[in-house]
């Protein structure tokens, strides 16, 4: 489709310059059939490339292409004449469909959550990151115009995503004042409107804070029609683009890079915590606290990247959580379960998300199997870095009724059975001199719960805390550290049984936070046992149990 415009972006320059040479060329009788051939050439690849770009690009949601269609249709003439706008809007100012869905797909990238625009237009390019945010996430875009903000209204209103975005009119310098004064901080920023305070905008992000760490921002236009690096530049808005790259260009807080997308946009990263060594002047400490340990900040830290981990009891429940919480935070993770269907549903969920997993099919109670278990997952993978011990079965009965058979079979999974998986594990890890074991122990090893009956169970828990801090002592100084979590009263669908169900509002009173545990619960202390910033914990029980354990 060939559209009258004005040229907009460097491409859109060398297209026009080009078919007015090839003009020219066509008048001009002796101009080589070699050089029209070649102006031909070069106008193809052209004026093909936007084209191209738009055909290959995932196509735009329906409430984008109306608000689109809505923009370019629009006589922004006429209003501005009225009196209904301040400035002289030409509809090329939005920013359109492979724009757009770059921007969503770098809030995605980004996982961010919270995300600013300054100079929304009509809110194509917010709706397109408003689509990238996940249902909690929110944009605020700031607009000098309050007819634009009624004009995208009605559209964002029909999108499942226009709920996410706050329109804020005015001028933007006084809403990021606002915003920094609120304490709000953002994880994308995409800067849009007048390019003469583009420096302003930056610097007041960069110095109230209003950009999280590692957050990223976005600027249009950066390339200005080329006008940034052409010498016989006299355009005020190329002028300050080009004075606006060269300072991102020497700041020391950021690093960059210009995407030559359109009217060219450079991505800016605020840089992680050890690279700011040579901003440390004056007063502040430059040490583990300000640059973070080896440079990680303390989320780094508890990433898991490049390890390797098993769950017993992964098929479901407890054990399911941990294994998908693992494999989040960038472990390889096995998943063991006596029931072979469970662990193989778990692993598929895991490699659904980009985990890699195996399952193992696995009876912790039998030696054979656990060191089966240990075998396999270290031939796979090479190493054995997080053991997670959660296997475990519940039984009720009154103490004076309890049978020998129910007390052996509970030890023999809850205490044996772990006792088992340590030691396999730990000679593993022993020799690599690294490891990090967490059990699954339970509130049980510290209160009596009741009114259910459950002797056998209370005891072999107890029995794990101990198992724990015996190995937890012995072992660290040979770099495995051994933990134990002891969840409260969890809500699975054991719970749910018949002979369990009229408990639950008794439990309920007994706990201070009001509701039973979800496995969810559980999520971040595996993870945080399982990490580097644990490294000096060991031999702990980790209860949450929403204060029950303290009624
Ligand atoms: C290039 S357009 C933005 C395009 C938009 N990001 C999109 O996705 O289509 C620039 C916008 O910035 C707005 N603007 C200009 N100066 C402003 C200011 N000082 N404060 C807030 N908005 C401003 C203009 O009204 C205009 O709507």
């Amino acid at each position: 489709m060939f559209h009258q415009k004005v040229p907009d972006t460097p491409v859109e320059v060398i297209v026009d310059l080009l078919t007015k040479a090839k003009d020219i060329a066509a008048g001009c009788g002796t101009v080589p059939e070699e050089l029209n051939n070649h102006l031909q050439k070069a106008l193809e690849i052209a004026s093909g490339l936007d084209d191209y770009l738009e055909k290959m690009t995932m196509q735009e949601s329906e409430p984008l292409a109306e608000l689109y269609k809505k923009t370019i249709s629009h006589d922004w003439d006429k209003v501005f004449k009225e009196g209904k706008t301040m400035l002289r809007l030409p509809k090329e100012c939005i920013t359109g469909h492979v724009e757009g869905q770059t921007l969503k797909m770098l809030v995605q990238m980004s996982q961010a959550k919270k995300v600013l625009e300054i100079g929304m237009f009509t809110g194509y390019g917010a709706l397109s990151m408003a689509e990238g945010l996940p249902e909690d996430g929110c944009l605020v875009a700031c607009e000098l115009e309050p007819y634009l903000k009624d004009f995208a209204q009605p559209i964002f209103d029909k999108s499942p995503h226009g709920r996410k975005i706050t329109v804020k009119t005015g001028s933007a310098m006084d809403t990021l004042k606002e915003l920094a004064a609120a304490g709000e901080q953002f994880d994308m920023i995409f800067i849009d409107a007048d390019k003469s305070n583009y420096i302003n905008y930056y610097n007041f992000i960069m110095d109230n804070t209003l950009l999280r760490l590692r957050g990223v921002i976005c600027v249009d236009n950066s390339l200005f029609k080329g006008k940034v690096y052409l010498k016989d530049t006299t355009d005020s808005n190329g002028l300050a683009l080009r004075e606006f790259n060269q300072f991102i260009s020497k700041d020391p807080r950021v690093e960059q890079v210009i995407v030559p997308l359109r009217d060219g946009i450079s991505l800016i990263r605020r840089l992680p915590l050890g690279s700011l060594c040579s901003l440390a002047q004056g007063k502040i400490t430059d040490d583990e606290v300000f640059q973070g340990v080896k440079g990680h900040s303390i989320l780094d830290r508890m990433r898991l990247d490049g390890k390797v981990a098993y769950v017993t009891g992964g098929g479901q429940g407890i054990g399911r959580a941990f294994a998908h919480a693992l494999g989040e935070a960038g472990a390889k993770v096995a998943v063991v379960d006596m029931d072979q269907g469970k662990a193989e549903t778990v692993t598929r969920e895991l490699l659904l998300k980009g985990i890699p997993s195996i399952s193992i099919t696995a009876d912790i109670s039998k030696s054979d199997d656990v060191q089966r278990m240990v075998d396999t997952v270290a031939s796979k993978w090479g190493a054995i870095h997080i053991a997670c011990n959660n296997a475990g079965i519940n039984m009720n009965s009154a103490s004076e009724d309890t049978s020998l058979e129910e007390w052996d079979r509970t030890f023999n999974v809850n205490l044996r059975g772990t006792f088992i998986c340590c030691q396999a594990a730990g000679r593993v890890m022993l020799k690599q001199g690294y490891g990090k074991i967490i059990n699954t122990a339970s509130m049980a090893s510290l209160i009596v719960p009741h009114p259910q009956k459950q002797l056998s169970y209370n005891t072999s828990k107890a029995g794990v805390v101990k198992l724990t801090q015996t190995l937890g002592t012995e072992w660290v100084d040979r770099g495995v550290r051994v933990n134990c979590i002891s969840p409260g009263i969890v809500d699975t669908p054991l719970i749910h049984s018949e002979d369990l169900r009229p408990l639950v509002q008794r439990w309920l009173s007994d706990i201070p936070a009001g509701r039973l545990a979800q496995v969810t619960d559980l999520q971040a202390a595996v993870v945080y046992l399982a990490s580097e910033a644990s490294d000096y914990m060991t031999g702990h029980n980790l209860v949450i149990e929403g204060g029950q354990s303290l009624w």
